[in-house]
């Protein structure tokens, strides 16, 4: 006989009514609470709305390597997916990857200053009105400009009545 899997998939420290902020202090990505993870820190300029970006300057080790010496290419997405989905909450929506695709362009390397860059390219408007669907891009750069890996994605804004099902309170607008 089989059960349903209905757990939560939460450590019971997250048990009450976390805020995806509270959540995402862990994320594998940017969350500080994970030893594990990547602890990227990103800053957001939203000076022109249509253009918004998310830089982040960031150098791994070994830890993360593929090809001797360089980035392995799953980590190289995690990281273009990582600023891609910073954008979100400067255009005030939480919003999950959809869809991807990369170009590796150079093999992106250890033990170097490298910066990642999201830049927001638009989000079509549905019967007047904001539309679900974002559209991003990212890139990691070496920092003479030289792009290594690009990416672009498509982001979904979350219905919050799924962000309750899962057991999140969304942040305060
Ligand atoms: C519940 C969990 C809560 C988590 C909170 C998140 C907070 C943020 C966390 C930060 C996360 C950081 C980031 C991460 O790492 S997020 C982690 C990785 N991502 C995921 O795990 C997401 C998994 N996917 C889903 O949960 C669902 O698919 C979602 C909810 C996203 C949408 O499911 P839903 O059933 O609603 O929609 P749909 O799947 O029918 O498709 C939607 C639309 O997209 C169109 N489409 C598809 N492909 C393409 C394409 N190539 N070009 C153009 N269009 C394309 C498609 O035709 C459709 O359009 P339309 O027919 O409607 O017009």
């Amino acid at each position: 006989m089989t059960t349903p899997d209905t757990a939560r998939h939460t450590p019971n420290s997250m048990d009450g009514n976390p805020t995806i902020d509270e959540r995402a202090n862990h994320c594998f990505g940017c969350g500080p609470a994970n030893p594990q993870g990547l602890h990227l820190a990103f800053t957001t300029d939203t000076s022109n709305p249509e253009a918004i970006t998310a830089t982040c300057h960031f150098q791994l080790d070994r830890m993360h390597e593929g090809p001797p010496g360089y980035i392995h290419g799953g980590i190289v997405a995690a990281l273009l997916d990582e600023a891609m989905s910073k954008l979100n909450r400067p255009l005030n929506v939480l919003a999950m990857t959809r869809h991807m695709e990369i170009d590796y362009l150079r093999p992106v390397p250890l033990y170097q200053p490298l910066v990642l860059i999201g830049r927001h390219l638009n989000r079509p408007a549905k019967d007047g009105t904001p539309g679900r669907k974002l559209f991003h891009q990212a890139e990691i750069q070496h920092p003479d400009g030289t792009v290594l890996a690009r990416s672009k994605g498509l982001f979904i804004a979350i219905d919050e009545k799924l962000l309750f099902a899962a057991g999140i309170t969304p942040p305060e607008a």
